[in-house]
């Protein structure tokens, strides 16, 4: 059987250090999978290896056993497989609605405002749609016509999701997306991301929010030091020595 998303020995050198050694592992359609490791394990390296960021030393990145490693990242977002990042990447100046607008075209081509000025009226009016459905999705409907740079954290950080979501994606990728949020926003944002699995989407998230990442992982995958060290479900990883003593080793806890 095809697997899903498969990251196949995956290398990244950067001179003389090997920031990812040989990684495997496997996401299965329609799960959260979470990504942990300590501090330095390698899990944004990843991570830009999978959205085509990085270029891999050595290795593969497989969707449905298509290679999309060494793929540009337009070209990896147009086969699905779009990411977040750790620090919110929205247009502040423009309003929620016209940042979902780019999201639409993500995918398209790599130039996004070249594709803007491109569209013709039918373009925009389908795009135009699925960026309020993407809006709606993500309860910020009302909020199309403010500037996003104006937006409450928790919305933006919801924004930052849309944007993605508008590009109908397979597979979102997820780097932090807890970050500097509190309790609440969390809760919203873990609302958020089961509501995403329910319309079938995949998501691969890095996090180090313990407490989240158990909570809504299918399955997590623990790194350390570039290499695979352990994976199961979160009572699984809660509870395996190797984990605990990554963790301890880093002087981090799992919760
Ligand atoms: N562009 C780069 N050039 C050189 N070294 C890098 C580069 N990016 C990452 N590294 C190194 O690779 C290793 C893995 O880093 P990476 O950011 O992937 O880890 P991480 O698990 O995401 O860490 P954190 O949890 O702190 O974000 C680290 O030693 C880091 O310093």
């Amino acid at each position: 059987m095809t697997q899903f998303l498969e990251v196949d020995t995956l290398t990244m050198r950067f001179g003389g250090l090997t920031a990812v050694d040989g990684l495997s592992l496997k996401v299965r359609h329609g799960e959260i999978h979470g990504l942990i490791g300590p501090n330095g394990a390698g899990k944004t390296t990843t991570f830009n290896m999978i959205s085509g960021f990085y270029k891999p030393t050595s290795g593969e990145v497989r969707l449905r056993g298509e290679v999309i490693s060494g793929l540009r990242m337009h070209e990896v977002a147009r086969r699905g497989v779009v990411r977040t990042f750790q620090h919110s990447t929205l247009f502040a100046e423009m309003t929620v609605l016209e940042n979902a607008l780019v999201g639409t075209h993500m995918a398209f081509r790599p130039n996004i405002f070249a594709a803007i000025a491109g569209w013709d009226r039918e373009d925009r009016r389908g795009a135009e749609a699925r960026a309020r459905e993407a809006l709606e999705f993500f309860g910020l409907h009302h909020l199309a016509g403010e500037l996003a740079g104006e937006l409450s954290h928790g919305h933006q950080r919801a924004l930052g999701l849309a944007v993605a979501y508008a590009s109908h994606p397979d597979v979102m990728l997820l780097d932090e997306p807890f970050t500097g949020m509190n309790p609440e926003e969390t809760r919203g944002m873990m609302g958020l991301m089961r509501k995403l699995r329910e319309d079938g989407i995949t998501i691969l998230i890095v996090e180090h929010d313990m407490q989240a990442i158990m909570g809504l992982c299918d399955t997590i995958t623990c790194m350390s030091f570039g290499k695979f060290l352990a994976e199961g479900g979160p009572a699984e990883i809660r509870n395996h020595p190797a984990v605990i003593e990554a963790y301890l080793g880093g002087a981090r806890h799992v919760a």
